[in-house]
């Protein structure tokens, strides 16, 4: 690249975002840009609308009105597997694991997914050295090389959530979204999550939802605040902290609740 090359579009860029359901408007013109290489958290009370904005992202809703631009690249109208491919994954609220398959083949099914393969191709599949060392790469990413052969429904919750990261990540997305990753874990699988996230997404974009405030503060280099879909707040941890909107909409409630 030479120096006067344009200048890096942001990961993602959300303009004018808005989305309803019949009658009722859950995102209400949502303005957004969160940099490559950025760890940006979107935290706000419950019924704020981040699910539906996370939907919305990832292309799984249609967006009543206005834009959301990946690298640069508009993506309205696209299905979620074409966004996918274009370098955004998420993981869901929910676990979202085959239980019967072990670790090591629900990474390696997703990274064929992402490679667009189809189960024509299931009996080349033990020859793929690649495929193979790839979900090994990941496992170990991912804490999980010595759970490798179990099948995935016994591991424990943090394990299972820690298996979904891993699936998260196999096709190499480099923008990465996750909801709630450490909801309903004890303080000690939060840290180990934590750790985890911190891990897998460098050099990443990640953009997560997230109700534990340690675990945002912890982690976010910039947090936007939803509440009733619309951004009140967008900035660095310390600047969201110390904003009295904030503190009056939400974060006096949300930090009280940790104690
Ligand atoms: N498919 C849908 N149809 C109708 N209403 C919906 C739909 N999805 C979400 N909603 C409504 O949109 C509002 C926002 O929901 P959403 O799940 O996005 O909030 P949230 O901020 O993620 O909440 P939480 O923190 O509890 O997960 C809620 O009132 C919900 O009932």
């Amino acid at each position: 690249m030479t120096a006067t090359s344009a200048p890096r579009p942001p990961a993602l860029e959300i303009s004018g975002l808005q989305k309803s359901f019949g009658k009722a408007q859950i995102i209400r013109g949502v303005d957004l840009s969160i940099g490559a290489g950025e760890r940006h958290a979107i935290i706000g009370p419950n019924g704020a609308g981040k699910s539906t904005l996370f939907n919305l992202i990832t292309g799984r809703f249609p967006p009543s009105a206005g834009a959301v631009r990946l690298h640069g690249q508009e993506i309205n109208g696209r299905a979620p597997f074409q966004i996918n491919r274009m370098g955004l994954s998420r993981s869901f609220q929910i676990t979202n694991i085959f239980p019967r398959m072990t670790v090591f083949e629900n990474v390696r099914c997703s990274l064929l997914w992402s490679q667009g393969y189809r189960y024509s191709f299931w009996n080349m599949v033990n020859r793929s050295r690649d495929l193979t060392a790839g979900a090994d790469e990941i496992l170990e990413q991912i804490n999980l090389t010595a759970r490798r052969d179990l099948p995935a429904g016994v591991l424990s919750y943090a394990e299972q959530r820690a298996l979904e990261i891993g699936i998260t990540i196999a096709g190499g997305a480099n923008v990465i979204m996750l909801d709630e990753p450490t909801a309903g874990m004890s303080h000690s699988e939060t840290d180990y999550i934590v750790d985890l996230i911190r891990k897998v997404t460098e050099n990443k974009t990640l953009i997560m939802v997230e109700h534990d405030m340690g675990v945002v503060f912890g982690l976010a280099d910039r947090i936007s605040v939803l509440v009733y879909g619309e951004i009140i707040a967008t900035g660095h941890p310390e600047e969201v902290r110390s904003n009295p909107k904030v503190q009056e909409a939400y974060l006096g409630a949300a930090l009280e609740a940790e104690h």
